[in-house]
């Protein structure tokens, strides 16, 4: 007898909406590693270690969006999205989000050359990031707009973070914030778009939960960069090698 395979109904709008938004649960605004870093405790030691290792993941954001770019056929959608990558490399010297990071590094005792060689990116980072670039140039573009929806996460989580540095840590140069002050009226204008393009293309209940999964799946990068940093290096050091 011939069955028939019922599949299910695609979301409204707002029911996909609810449930990519529900996906805060996985933010990385509650690993423990963020949450010394709010209360206070983490070390200069600390500190320096999340900076030098999250450049690696600034560096490779405009990495991911020209992969988006590259995958994109809609015209309107990679007149908007190019804008992503102005934000991050500036359109002169001295502009954009890497370099004002790269003073961030600097406030907190980082040459500019220790951030560029990738002296002190940790292994489990390196894979995590990497593996979000590769995604990218893999999947669907709107898979990868999906999973930039963690921005719609992020305004929050960096105000609680910017209070926390400026009140805990008097010992970093408060200059070396502005990188957070950017993202403040960046990324709800960029998680918005996104939004709006996903909830536009993901019609079909398949497409739909492939978004989610997209969005899981940037969490759990996000996770695992912050386990890697909160372990450290724990590899042999220089000339303790059998
Ligand atoms: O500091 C943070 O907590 C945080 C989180 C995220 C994020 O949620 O992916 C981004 C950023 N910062 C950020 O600075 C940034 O440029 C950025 C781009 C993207 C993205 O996936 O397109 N996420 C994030």
């Amino acid at each position: 007898m011939l069955e028939l395979v019922k599949e299910p109904l695609p979301w409204t709008q707002t029911e996909l909406e609810a449930v990519l938004r529900s996906q805060h649960r996985r933010y990385h605004h509650l690993h423990p590693f963020h949450a010394r870093m709010n209360s206070g405790d983490l070390t200069p030691t600390e500190v320096r270690r999340w900076v030098a290792n999250r450049f690696y993941y600034q560096k490779s954001i405009p990495l991911k969006d020209a992969a988006i770019l590259s995958n994109c056929t809609d015209l309107e959608v990679r007149r908007e999205w190019i804008q992503r990558i102005i934000d991050h490399d500036g359109q002169a010297e001295g502009e954009g989000g890497i370099e004002a990071w790269l003073k961030l590094g600097k406030a907190v005792g980082l040459s500019r050359q220790e951030l560029l060689e990738d002296q002190h990116v940790l292994p489990g980072v390196q894979y995590a990031v990497d593996a979000y670039v590769n995604f990218c140039r893999t999947r669907p573009w709107i898979e990868a707009v999906a999973a930039s929806l963690t921005e719609l996460f992020g305004p929050d989580a960096i105000r609680v973070r910017l209070v926390a540095l400026e009140q805990h840590y008097p010992w970093i140069d408060p200059a070396g914030f502005d990188y957070f002050r950017a993202r403040l009226h960046q990324a709800p204008r960029d998680a918005q778009y996104a939004l709006k393009q996903v909830l536009k293309h993901c019609r079909t209940r398949e497409s739909q939960e492939k978004a989610v999964q997209a969005l899981v799946f940037k969490c759990n990068l996000l996770w695992s960069q912050l386990e890697a940093i909160e372990q450290g290096d724990t590899r042999p050091q220089e000339g303790h090698r059998e």
